[in-house]
């Protein structure tokens, strides 16, 4: 005989990626492409953290940074998985401010491993600066108040550079040629998510900024380890942290 089951179905939260109910995440947001890395920052920067969502490994917490509630949320690699993280703590979590806290490869000689670079604007071969308004080729920026504030902490915690940098869609980019053009035009470092970022903020209405730590240099091949990779981000989480404070 059939057996009758009843089942309590808890109404689903979140969204497809975020596991978090509504409140979990404060309206302002670190961001690193690493989720150890977010655990990392999570235990030495913000107190009271809390886990606030795992979906596919993806860690986000919140806690308080200065008495403030603030949160952090791995996005990912690429511009695909921050524009869908960056695109629901806007649009579903009511979240302000993120600030990637990201890694990349210095350009020129200028900028050397374990320097920060705080990206005032981001290149692209990404489509997402072709893709959003038709016909027009958008110019991908941060907040100029995230912009202006996380230069003023810079002034503490140099070598610092502020320029552009380039989002590139591939990691094994094997066209030399490109960063010399990219370095000709006074572009900083590569890496996979500024931009994405930056037109996420746009549509969305929220502010953005990445302020990223030089891991490797793609003229000299010095490169940090992994392990440092996940750790060596207190001069650029601290920026980013008083970037999201500006004007609170
Ligand atoms: O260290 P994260 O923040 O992930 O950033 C950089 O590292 C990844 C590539 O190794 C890309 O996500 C790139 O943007
Ligand atoms: O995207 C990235 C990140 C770090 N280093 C690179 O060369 N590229």
């Amino acid at each position: 005989m059939k057996q009758e089951t009843t089942t309590t179905r808890t109404p689903p939260t979140g969204t497809p990626h975020i596991a978090a109910a509504p409140g979990d995440f404060a309206p302002l947001v670190l961001m690193p492409g690493d989720p150890r890395r977010a655990r990392h920052i999570a235990e030495t920067f913000l107190k009271d953290a809390r886990q606030v969502t795992d979906v596919r490994g993806i860690l986000g917490y919140t806690g308080t940074h200065l008495g403030v509630p603030m949160s952090v949320l791995a996005s990912g690699m690429g511009i695909p998985s921050m524009s869908i993280y960056a695109t629901e703590l806007f649009r579903h979590y009511d979240v302000r401010r993120i600030v990637r806290v990201g890694t990349a490869g210095a350009i020129p000689l200028s900028v050397s491993l374990r320097d920060v670079i705080i990206a005032s604007a981001a290149h692209t071969d990404s489509s997402v600066s072709g893709l959003l308004v038709g016909g027009v080729t958008l110019s991908l920026t941060p907040s100029y108040r995230l912009l202006r504030a996380a230069a003023d902490a810079a002034r503490w915690e140099e070598p610092v550079h502020i320029g552009p940098v380039f989002s590139s869609d591939h990691f094994y980019l094997d066209r030399p040629g490109v960063f010399d053009a990219l370095a000709g035009r006074g572009t900083l470092a590569v890496e996979m998510e500024a931009a994405g970022l930056y037109a996420v903020a746009g549509a969305e209405g929220g502010e953005a900024l990445a302020v990223l730590t030089a891991s490797d240099h793609v003229r000299t091949g010095e490169a940090l380890s992994a392990e440092e990779r996940e750790t060596c981000f207190d001069r650029a989480v601290r920026i980013a942290a008083a970037a999201l404070l500006a004007d609170v």
